[in-house]
């Protein structure tokens, strides 16, 4: 029998990276800083961004001992074999191939032997046509009115990208004119108050709404499909679901079966993750049909030119895999797991929370490719908010408390200008001199102030932070960033050697929900509490039924602004009010 690859940990290596921290934790950041040839070196700039590296605590042996590491877990052959389409998502047998979403007309990228790009581009074309006639008017509502509200309905990668990218694009002056007079929603959280806000003041006449669902089973997506569908019919009649309701999901059997035409369904491909698929029919058809096909084939192109990056720049001079190897040192050698995501740029607010899915949906595992429990722990904590907020917020505990990573994001030239008459400076240099200040305050130590509260203002700096500046936020830089942090993350699971495209670990949450929603269901329609008998534990059984108590003390208003009271069931009382309590 063949003998099991050594783990990465294993490695020389890795190895070698671990005794390095030694000559690391000796030299403060500031010093490192003093050393300009060092700066030089880890300042990168291609495809017009500018990455400065300088403020990570490494040095060039580190860089030099890091793309060791590279060698030893195979990276760049793992980036082929991505590329190259082989089944690398083991777990589950499928390729992974979201670059392939976004290549051009003219690339070839195989699946199974297959070149899949003209599958991808088949349904883009069918996206802008669709897109075209809806925003043109020649697809309109069943009462005839245009169809200029579009209403998302989708969870997780089915939601968070999209929404990082619509909110980063919708103060950018090209997609706010080709997106005037329309407007973009989205419904994720199963939760009713999610629902209402989606649809509050919103005319169902002028309303197409699109389910997007990979899978098309996923439990919140679907109620929500059905609300939706109910609130369009109760006012439009059956008929409507035809015209103002389109679906995107690797399903089109579920499509149909719901009641959508397959015509108005856009697939996508099994070799396409939910938290990368961003740049397939899942984000591309609501952006297109908010912003246009011009904007959304920006986005596509700027996601494209950093994969072409990805795979052909020099390891020294790639971003992603620079980006990816200065995180796992943080991670696996500095002890360093969290990270914060701080943009200088409102619009990018949703970025943190999309980033949040990618990366630790990806990366937390614990175990190895074949199945092995790891020896260290893989997976970074990813957090953040738009600067200067979050310096109002967290940035205490950045500066004092726990050394966390940060990387700050900053645009040279803003979306908006302010420039005040009697100001100094543009509101714009007034946001970037936060983004310079933040990164050079985090590696100083400084402290001059009156002795008894020299504890309390001490800056111990040495903290590690990255830059990253692009030239402006449009719709091919934003899709650049999007695919930036994609590759990070593929980078970091590569050299951890874990399978980064399977989920796992969300699917016990599901199976104990649903338990859970046949129980309520049946304690509902029989007024009755739970007993300990049903299968839960204690705790839970307590729990659900001050639960179903507590539903009987109240008085609901039936939120009619938004739903006919036809369609909404009375909450059911629960009849003995002692039990089990
Ligand atoms: O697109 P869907 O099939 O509805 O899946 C939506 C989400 O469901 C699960 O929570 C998965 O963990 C996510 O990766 C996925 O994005």
């Amino acid at each position: 029998m063949a003998k099991p690859a050594p783990s990465i940990a294993e490695t020389p290596a890795w190895k070698a990276l671990q005794e390095h921290v030694v000559d690391i934790e000796q030299t403060h950041l500031r010093d490192l800083l003093s050393d300009q040839q060092r700066c030089e070196a880890l300042i990168k700039e291609d495809l017009g961004l500018y990455l400065d590296l300088s403020r990570q605590r490494v040095n060039q042996t580190t860089l030099k001992l890091l793309m060791d590491l590279a060698e030893a877990s195979q990276l760049r052959s793992k980036v082929e074999a991505m590329f190259r389409g082989e089944r690398i998502n083991e777990t589950e047998d499928r390729a992974v191939l979201h670059v392939a979403t976004r290549a051009r007309r003219d690339q070839v990228i195989t699946e199974g032997g297959k070149n899949v790009v003209p599958e991808v581009w088949e349904v883009l074309d069918k996206i802008k046509g669709f897109a075209d006639k809806v925003r043109g008017g020649g697809w309109v509502g069943v009462t005839g009115k245009p169809l200029t509200n579009v209403v998302a309905v989708g969870i997780g990668g089915s939601f968070l990208g999209p929404l990082f990218v619509h909110t980063a694009l919708s103060t950018e002056p090209r997609a706010m004119a080709s997106s005037r007079g329309r407007e973009l929603r989205f419904l994720a959280n199963v939760d009713p108050i999610d629902v209402a806000t989606a649809l509050q003041g919103l005319d169902p006449e002028t309303t197409l709404v699109v389910i997007i669902s990979k899978t098309f089973t996923t439990a919140e997506t679907m109620l929500n499909a059905r609300t939706c569908r109910a609130w369009l019919t109760a006012q439009l009649g059956p008929e409507s679901v035809a015209k103002h309701m389109v679906a995107v999901s690797t399903n089109l059997k579920l499509v149909e079966e719901f009641g959508i035409d397959p015509v108005n369904a856009f697939g996508f491909w099994d070799w396409v993750g939910g938290r990368f698929s961003v740049c397939s029919a899942v984000g591309v058809l609501p952006l297109t049909l908010q912003y246009g096909w011009d904007v959304m084939a920006r986005f596509l192109a700027g996601a494209n030119a950093m994969d072409d990056h990805f795979r052909n720049a020099p390891l020294e001079s790639n971003l992603p895999v620079l980006m990816g190897l200065v995180s796992v040192w943080n991670i696996s050698f500095m002890g360093l797991p969290a990270r914060a995501l701080l943009p200088y740029c409102q619009a990018l607010s949703k970025l943190a929370p999309h980033i949040q899915q990618v990366s630790m949906e990806s990366n937390g595992k614990g175990v190895d490719i074949k199945g092995k429990p790891l020896p260290f722990e893989a997976g970074e904590i990813d957090f953040g908010e738009p600067g200067t907020n979050g310096q109002h917020s967290f940035y205490q505990l950045i500066h004092q408390g726990r050394v966390i990573p940060c990387d700050f994001i900053g645009i040279v030239r803003s979306q908006q200008s302010v420039y005040l008459k009697g100001e100094t400076v543009s509101n714009h240099d007034e946001l970037m001199c936060n983004f310079f200040a933040q990164a050079t305050s985090l590696e100083l130590r400084s402290a001059s102030v009156p002795d008894h509260l020299v504890p309390h203002k001490v800056f111990t700096g040495n903290r590690p932070s990255l830059s990253l500046l692009l030239p402006e936020l449009n719709a091919y830089t934003v899709g650049q960033l999007l695919a930036l942090y994609e590759h990070q993350v593929a980078v970091q699971g590569f050299v951890w050697n874990i399978n980064s495209f399977d989920q796992w670990g969300v699917e016990l949450g599901k199976v104990l929900a649903s338990k859970l929603r046949t129980k309520i269901a049946e304690a509902r329609t029989n007024s009755r509490f739970m007993a300990g008998s049903d299968g839960l534990n204690y705790s839970t059984t307590r729990m659900v039924n001050k639960y179903l108590a507590g539903k009987r003390q109240l008085v609901y208003d039936t939120p009619k602004d938004v739903f006919p009271v036809d369609l909404l069931n009375p909450e059911k009382p629960a009849a003995d009010e002692k039990a089990a309590i």
